[in-house]
Parts: structure tokens; C-alpha cells; sequence
């Protein structure tokens, strides 16, 4: 009998009734659930997860070369290597045994540790590359999923991603800790050895255990707010931290007052708002981090399905800190025509050799827009610097590429990753046909010439449907938009967030005159004269917009028809209901009448064709 067919055997063994329970696979993990919807589970998050897991595998590797280069480093400078100096965590859950005993999993954690010093300036040997037993080895990496509910994103690392040594789970709900240790025993050696379960409030765990965990994962009910301040400090210097925020509502608008005491920003509505939430996230994580003298670097933010996730590294460092206020900005958005405008919250002037920090110039906008009369809100303050690291994000891409069966939600991660990463040649209008030898010779000519994916710098991005609803005109197509932007001499790109969003380093100056030229060829049926389309309309172009197709507005994704944007997964996706809550009818529009009648919601197994309420086309039209 094979170790897992033992396992199952004595779960159901131990279990009153095995009928209660059902198998789930996901990965190369498998879970115990009741049928009764105690412990949180929901299927839909295989995409949050194995994303997840492309950017651990990343992280590996790239430890790996990041403690190589210091080593190389080192070993130049003739320093002595240092011995093996990681401080080993002083409480029960190093005590957790191979053999899977429960001699820690399911205790309440009581605060252990002293809080340490204040934290330091940031060293070049960053503390998740320090080293094991043997010289210049690196340790394993230390994973907490701090919100683990039945355990299989635990299980799915530990089994899954070579090179973690340990990951802890933790959830103050007694029933899921219960299911998280019966599925770890059910998951066989690896995860006994490598997975530990702990009843346990993760902020007062985190708190009590500060840079210890080069990973942090949280994945809560809807907003992380609470966690974040925990979070930040218990990840170690290098380390990432994982968040998910499944409050979109709030994030995108529908609540500006809540989203402003969870996060301190003020979101605005309109297309661009889920990246807007992106953004609002990690302007949060970094206020908290900057508490302790620490700040983030983004890897990869995604929007997908119904939540937000984020995935950054956090460094301590006082004099780097001082930069935040440069990587964050005000919003203004026009009331009448949309049009938006970034206000830094701060710059720098460089004087003698030294950089001063000075408070923004502002404002930004006039009291009144300058294209259509209205007024405007104001949103933020957002995250405006890069919120992908490209070279990641290409590593990412490729790992998955390369290990398509080991991705159950492979479909969904490589169109996510490939619209990150696609790149276009701006503002070169390519006449040839051969655009590999093109790039291979410019490359030759130009040196590095800079190709850009989804413009790392334009936080924020246009919605052609905007505009022409704006001007009541018929819509260019996406391609013929894009050529009159590249032929005016500005970078476009898509975004991962909306398959119909644009952005762009073209001021709203350059927009709205290329719209003007299109509209002189499209006319338009006249409209009150105080409307901000008519408004717009009324002014001249001072440029004249060229339409001719640029061979550069062909995203790489589209030229090789790769799917961009997927449908969604199944019928009545979503975010589900905290565990044990009872289905009620008030719950069908969100779970589908079947959930109603005593059905659990992660069932709903057709996919929808009909409702594409998110995610929208599947290729972003043409
Ligand atoms: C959305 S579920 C986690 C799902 C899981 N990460 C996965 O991938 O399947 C959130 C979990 O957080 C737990 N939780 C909520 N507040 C907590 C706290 N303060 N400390 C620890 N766990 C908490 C809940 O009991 C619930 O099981
Ligand atoms: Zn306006």
C-alpha cells in the first residue's frame, strides 16, 4: 500500500465517519474536506496559488545567485566567511518532528520572544541568504502561511518547491488547524516533515517572531489591513512577503472612507481602478514598513479573478526609506472627461554631490481641467514606481513554461505572466516584415535598446471606450490608436488588468488631439455645447494624429496569438464565505440557488460563458 493510501487509510480510520470527508487534488497536494463547508476551501484560488508558487521557485534560484555573487564577493575581498550565524527560532515549532507527531501542532502560541532591537541599515548580505551548517551553504528556505484554513497552500509548497525547508501554518480557527494537521499526515513523509500546524492569532505570532521567515504568505478574508503591520516585521531581510486582498469593492471605490482607514488612500472609480488597488495595497505595506525603518520592492503585482495580490521584497534600511515619498503619488481625475493627472508626492534636487528631498511641486492640475471646464477628485496616495520586476517576471515565465504539468492553472498564470512581459518596439516605425532581424539589428545598432512590457513606468492607464464615450464617436480599433501614439513619438502598452486598457507616456494634451484627428474623419452627431465631449471637440488640433499601423503596436502576446485575458473558471466564481457561514437565499447571487439547497459553492463546476463580469474577452479586441 502506497504512503498515501496507508494515510488515507488511518484518517478515515480515526475519522467518525469517513463518508464526511471528500478527497480534493490540487497540484501534487491532496485534502481531506467535510462536506459541510467548516474549513474555508475555494478552488477558484488554484490560479493565487500557483502563482504563488512560480514566484518561490524564482526566489530560490535567485537566492541561490544572490548568495553566490556575495560569496564570489567576499571571497575577492579575502574577508573570512561567516559561520553559520542564522538565529534559530527559541519556540515549540522547531520541535516539530519527523515522524509528524503532534508535539507542537495545535498549541496556542504565547508571545516568546522579547521584540528585538531596533532594526538596522540593511547589509549586503541580506539575512534570507544566510548560511547552513556546511560553509558558504545557504539555508533552506522558511515559509509562514500565516491564514492557512485547511492547509493545501502549505502542503502544495512543502511538496511541491524544491529548497523550502519549512513551512508553518497558522490559523486561529480550532477546526481548521484540526484539518491542516489531518492533512498534512494524509499528505504523506514530506509534509509531515516539512509542514507544522499551529493554533495560533498570526499577528501576535508574527510579532513574536520578527525576520524570521524569509516568506510570509498572507491570504485572509477579504482585506489584509490587520495583518500588514505584523507582516512587515517578520520577514527577513531580502524576504518576501505574499498578500492577497480580496476587498475589491472597497479597494476600487465602492467605499472611499473604509478603504482610506484600512489602507490610508482614497480610491477612485473608473477602469483603471484595479490597478489603482494594486497600488493602494502597496502604498500600504510600505507605510507599515517604513515603521520600522524598512521599505518594499515589488516583484510581480497581479490583479486577477476577484483579488488583488502583491508579492514584495522587504530590505531595512533608514537612508533608502527617505525615497517613499518619490514613489508615491496624488490621483486627479476629471469629473467631466476622465482625463487623469499624477502628482509626486515629493523630489529631489541634487546639489554638490548631495540629493535634498523637497515636497512636490503642486498642483498638478488646474482648478479646472483644462480640456473640458469640470472639476476634479482626488485619489490616493497610490504606489506610482514599478510594481513588476521584469527580470522576475521573465524568469517566472520561463519556469512555468518549462514545467506546464506541474501548473494546474497553467492557462491562466502564462497569459497573466506573458501580458506582464510582453514588450514592443516604441516609437520606431518598422517598415520591414522580418521583425526579428529589425530587433536583432537595432539591438546590433543601438546597444540595449530599452523594449518595454507593460510600461513599468505609467502607473495608471487610458480605456479607449472612455474616450470615445467621452466624444460620443465611433472607437479606432486598439492597433490604429496605438500606431498614432507610437507616430507621435510616445511608448504604449497594454496592462495585465484590463484587456482594453492602454498605457501610455503621452500627455492627455497628445490624447485628446489624436482623438480630435480621428473624430474629423468619424464625425460625430452634435451634442449640447456644454457637454465635455463638445468641449473637447470645439478646440483645434495642434498635432496632426498619423494613423499609419506601426508594426510596434502589435503586442508580442497578440503577434503570436497567445490568450491574454481567459474567461473565468467557473460558474459563480468568486470570493467565498468565510468557513461554517450557513448558505442562505440572501447568498444565491453570489453562490448560484445550488449552494442554497445545501450544495457547497466550489461544486459549480461548468464554466460560465455568459458571465465575464472581471475578466471580459478572452484576447483584448483588436
Ligand atoms: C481565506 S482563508 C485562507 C485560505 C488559504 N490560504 C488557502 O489558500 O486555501 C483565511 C483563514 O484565515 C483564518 N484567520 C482569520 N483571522 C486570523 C487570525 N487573526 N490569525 C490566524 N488565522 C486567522 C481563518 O480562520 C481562515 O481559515
Ligand atoms: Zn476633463
Amino acid at each position: 500500500m502506497g504512503e498515501a493510501a496507508m494515510a488515507q487509510k488511518s484518517v478515515k480510520n480515526s475519522s467518525s465517519d469517513p463518508n464526511d470527508f471528500k478527497v480534493i487534488k490540487e497540484g501534487e497536494a491532496e485534502i481531506l474536506m467535510l462536506a459541510n463547508n467548516e474549513v474555508f476551501f475555494n478552488k477558484t484560488q488554484v490560479n493565487n496559488r500557483d502563482m504563488s508558487i512560480a514566484v518561490l521557485r524564482t526566489f530560490i534560484s535567485k537566492r541561490t545567485a544572490e548568495h553566490e555573487a556575495m560569496m564570489a564577493k567576499k571571497m575577492k575581498r579575502g574577508q573570512r566567511l561567516p559561520l553559520d550565524e542564522r538565529v534559530e527560532p527559541a519556540i515549540e515549532m522547531e520541535e516539530a518532528t519527523a515522524d509528524g507527531s503532534e508535539k507542537s501542532n495545535g498549541e496556542c502560541i504565547e508571545p516568546a520572544k522579547p521584540p528585538q532591537d531596533e532594526p538596522t541599515n540593511v547589509s549586503e548580505e541580506s539575512s534570507t541568504m544566510r548560511e547552513g551548517k556546511g560553509r558558504g551553504e545557504i539555508k533552506p528556505l522558511r515559509v509562514l502561511e500565516a491564514l492557512a484554513a485547511s492547509g493545501l497552500r502549505a502542503l502544495r509548497y512543502a511538496r511541491e518547491v524544491e529548497g523550502i525547508g519549512q513551512v508553518v501554518a497558522l490559523d486561529n480557527d480550532k477546526a481548521s488547524v484540526e484539518a491542516c494537521q489531518r492533512n498534512i499526515k494524509f499528505n504523506g513523509t514530506i509534509a509531515c516533515e516539512k509542514v507544522q500546524s499551529h493554533l495560533a492569532d498570526a499577528r501576535i505570532f508574527m510579532l513574536t517572531h520578527l525576520k524570521e521567515f524569509d516568506v510570509v504568505d498572507l491570504d485572509p478574508y477579504g482585506s489584509p489591513s490587520v495583518f500588514l503591520d505584523s507582516a512587515v516585521q517578520s520577514v527577513v531581510d531580502g524576504g518576501i512577503l505574499m498578500c492577497t486582498a480580496t476587498d475589491m469593492a472597497v479597494l476600487c471605490g465602492g467605499n472611499g472612507e473604509v478603504c482610506y482607514s484600512k489602507y490610508g488612500s482614497y480610491p477612485l472609480r473608473g477602469k483603471y481602478c484595479h490597478e489603482m488597488a494594486l497600488r493602494i495595497l502597496l502604498a500600504s505595506i510600505e507605510s507599515h514598513a517604513n515603521r520600522y525603518k524598512r521599505y518594499i520592492v515589488p516583484i510581480i503585482s497581479v490583479q486577477m479573478d476577484f483579488y488583488v495580490r502583491v508579492f514584495v521584497r522587504i530590505y531595512t534600511s533608514a537612508s533608502e526609506m527617505k525615497n517613499t515619498p518619490l514613489k508615491l503619488s496624488y490621483v486627479y481625475q476629471c469629473i467631466g472627461c476622465d482625463s487623469f493627472h499624477l502628482q509626486a508626492l515629493a523630489r529631489t534636487v541634487s546639489k554638490n554631490n548631495s540629493i535634498r528631498y523637497m515636497p512636490g511641486f503642486a498642483p498638478a492640475v488646474p482648478q479646472e481641467c483644462s480640456h473640458c471646464g469640470k472639476k476634479f477628485n482626488m485619489g490616493g496616495p497610490i504606489w506610482s514606481a514599478p510594481i513588476h520586476d521584469q527580470e522576475w517576471v521573465s524568469s517566472m515565465l520561463a519556469d512555468v513554461n518549462s514545467m506546464k504539468d506541474r501548473y494546474p492553472a497553467y492557462d491562466r498564470i502564462s497569459a497573466v505572466l506573458t501580458t506582464i512581459s510582453e514588450y514592443r518596439l516604441f516609437g520606431i516605425v518598422v517598415m520591414f516584415s522580418c521583425y526579428a532581424a529589425i530587433h536583432g539589428a537595432i539591438t546590433l545598432l543601438c546597444g540595449p535598446l530599452k523594449l518595454d512590457a507593460e510600461l513599468p513606468d505609467v502607473p495608471l492607464f487610458l480605456s479607449l471606450h472612455n474616450l470615445c464615450a467621452t466624444l460620443k464617436c465611433t472607437s479606432p480599433s486598439a492597433v490604429i490608436f496605438r500606431s498614432a501614439v507610437i507616430n507621435a513619438g510616445y511608448r504604449i502598452s497594454v496592462t495585465h488588468v484590463y484587456p482594453l486598457g492602454l498605457k501610455s507616456d503621452a500627455p492627455m494634451d497628445v490624447i485628446w488631439d489624436i482623438m480630435r484627428c480621428w473624430v474629423e474623419n468619424h464625425p460625430v452627431k452634435a451634442q449640447p455645447s456644454d457637454q465635455p465631449g463638445s468641449v473637447i471637440l470645439a478646440k483645434k488640433s495642434t498635432l496632426k494624429a498619423n494613423f499609419a499601423r506601426a508594426v510596434a503596436s502589435l503586442s508580442k502576446g497578440q503577434a503570436k496569438k497567445v490568450a491574454r485575458f481567459l474567461p473565468n473558471p467557473e460558474r459563480h466564481w468568486g470570493p467565498k464565505p468565510r468557513a461554517g457561514r450557513q448558505i442562505k437565499s440572501k447568498h444565491a447571487s453570489l453562490l448560484g440557488p445550488q449552494a442554497v439547497n445545501g450544495c457547497n459553492s466550489h461544486e459549480a463546476d461548468e464554466p460560465d460563458a455568459k458571465r465575464h463580469k472581471v475578466d471580459e474577452p478572452a484576447t483584448a479586441s483588436e
